[in-house]
């Protein structure tokens, strides 16, 4: 029997597909759940004749994208999108976002932020009614190398808790180095009262280039659910 996350995965992200995708320019975003959605897309393709032009927002995405033979293309030829479909690691009952489990916030961002409609796609795991209640991790913070002490230091010096290096595991000694050439601090918030005002907190700090906090951005959610349900959320 399939695993019941996967599976949740798999329905939310062929629902929000069928509902939300049409012949356009596409933005594709990162991590496990957004693999279905390309797979979905790609069966449409075939069956259908739908045409897309998928931009990427990661360098697993684009490889994705190649895989299922689909057509790639790039922001700078594409600056406008019709929807931009994404996971992510966690999303309130506001639809206000953690992402960049998977290091990809930067560029995930922009395509939200140059799509119609910004689409979120995840499992029961992640719908909460509060950040900080599903996800552990903290708000990922993408920062430029030479400056992530000094990020480090004025997160905690402006808005409490504390931050930690993403280090990158058995598999490479050092931190995690994003697709952009950049490290990521992962901030464990304290107290926090006003989203976009702390998302735009972090994003004043010099040497901070985004940061996981993805506010009134996503209009519609669909959470897969452990009985074979989708869960909608909709602001
Ligand atoms: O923000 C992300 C990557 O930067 C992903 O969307 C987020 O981590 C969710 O991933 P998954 O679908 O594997 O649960």
């Amino acid at each position: 029997m399939e695993n019941p996350v996967e599976n949740a995965k798999r329905l939310a992200a062929f629902k929000a597909v069928d509902n939300h995708v049409v012949n356009g320019v596409i933005g594709i975003g990162s991590g496990s759940t957004v693999v279905y959605a390309v797979e979905r897309l790609a069966q449409r393709v075939k069956e259908e004749g739908l045409e897309v032009i998928c931009v990427p927002s990661s360098f697993q995405a684009k490889q994705l994208i190649i895989q299922h033979g689909l057509r790639l293309g790039d922001l700078e030829m594409h600056p406008e999108l019709k929807v931009t479909i994404d996971g992510a690691d966690e999303s309130d009952k506001q639809l206000t976002l953690i992402k960049g489990g998977g290091g990809c916030l930067t560029q995930e961002k922009i395509l939200a932020s140059c799509a119609e409609e910004f689409i979120v796609i995840a499992d029961y795991r992640k719908a909460s009614d509060n950040l900080g209640q599903q996800w552990s991790k903290g708000i990922p913070v993408e920062v430029i190398p030479s400056a992530y002490r000094s990020v480090y230091q004025r997160i905690e010096k402006a808005l409490g808790g504390k931050s930690e290096l993403r280090m990158s595991g058995a598999s490479k000694a050092g931190p995690v180095v994003t697709d952009n050439g950049n490290f990521i601090l992962d901030w464990n918030f304290e107290g926090v009262k006003n989203w976009r005002e702390v998302e735009i907190s972090l994003n004043m700090i010099p040497g901070v280039v985004e940061n996981g906090l993805f506010v009134g951005m996503a209009r519609k959610a669909y959470f897969g659910m452990s009985d074979g349900s989708v869960m909608e959320r909709e602001v």
